[in-house]
């Protein structure tokens, strides 16, 4: 039986064959902007994408997901709360069976009707594999989407999603620049986690932002309809 979000095999059960479930680091996390501190430190995000670097759209059973090349640095983040140069790897979306849950991310106990994750791996690493199972190794950039006015940016992707159905489905996707998904303002939470799902690795530096995008009630709808049912998780 493998991972995934049901009852039999869902988050409860995820510590029987990955346990470091139990571990000192694991994401998601509920932020208490109370309770946050606020680090001088800390710099701005730099983020630059090449919408060119985008390659494909895939359907992996669990989320849809958009991948990235990466031999080189056309798209990287750099500065905020990471040293060195990180590059983008993917993006994809978490999200639910209704609109007031789907974020994995909770912000003093609210939770969002999705969560967009945009992967980067560090490139004091040979390869993203590698950077996986370091704990400085990745560094995720979270942003929320809340129901509300229509999503250009995400519309497009949408779109595609019609010829990704079924788990384990791809299909080439070109020129889209994932900086249109990001909001206005890049204010962020960050704290050391853990990847949300399986292997549950302690290498991700999570950088969530504080500002929301918009997404609409009929494109939130759009994600989770899907012939798969595997192809997302419903937060029950
Ligand atoms: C190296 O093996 C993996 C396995 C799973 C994910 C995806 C997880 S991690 C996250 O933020 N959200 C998710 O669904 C991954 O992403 C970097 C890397
Ligand atoms: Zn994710």
């Amino acid at each position: 039986m493998s991972w995934g979000y049901a009852e039999d095999n869902g988050p409860a059960k995820w510590v029987a064959n990955f346990p470091i479930a139990d571990g000192p680091r694991q994401s998601p996390i509920d932020i208490v902007p109370g309770e946050a501190s606020y680090d001088a430190g800390l710099k701005p995000l730099s983020i630059k994408y090449d919408p060119s670097t985008c390659l494909d759209i895939l359907n992996n059973g669990h989320s849809f997901q958009v991948t990235f090349v990466d031999d080189n640095d056309s798209s990287t983040l750099t500065d905020g709360p990471i040293s060195g140069t990180y590059r983008l790897k993917q993006f994809h979306f978490h999200w639910g069976a209704a609109d007031d849950r789907g974020s994995e991310h909770t912000v003093a106990g609210t939770k969002y009707a999705a969560e967009l994750h945009l992967v980067h791996w560090n490139t004091a690493y040979p390869s993203f594999g590698e950077a996986a199972s370091k704990p400085d190794g990745l560094a995720v950039v979270g942003v929320f989407l809340q129901v509300g006015a229509e999503n250009a940016s995400l519309q497009r992707l949408l779109d595609a999603f019609d010829s990704i159905k079924t788990k384990g489905s791809q299909t080439s996707f070109a020129n889209f620049d994932p900086s249109t998904m990001l909001p206005g303002c890049l204010d962020y939470w960050t704290y050391d986690g853990s990847l949300t799902t399986p292997p549950l690795l302690e290498s991700v530096t999570w950088i969530v932002c504080k500002e929301p995008v918009s997404v609409s009630p009929e494109q939130v709808g759009l994600q989770r309809e899907c012939s798969d049912r595997l192809c997302a998780h419903r937060l029950e």
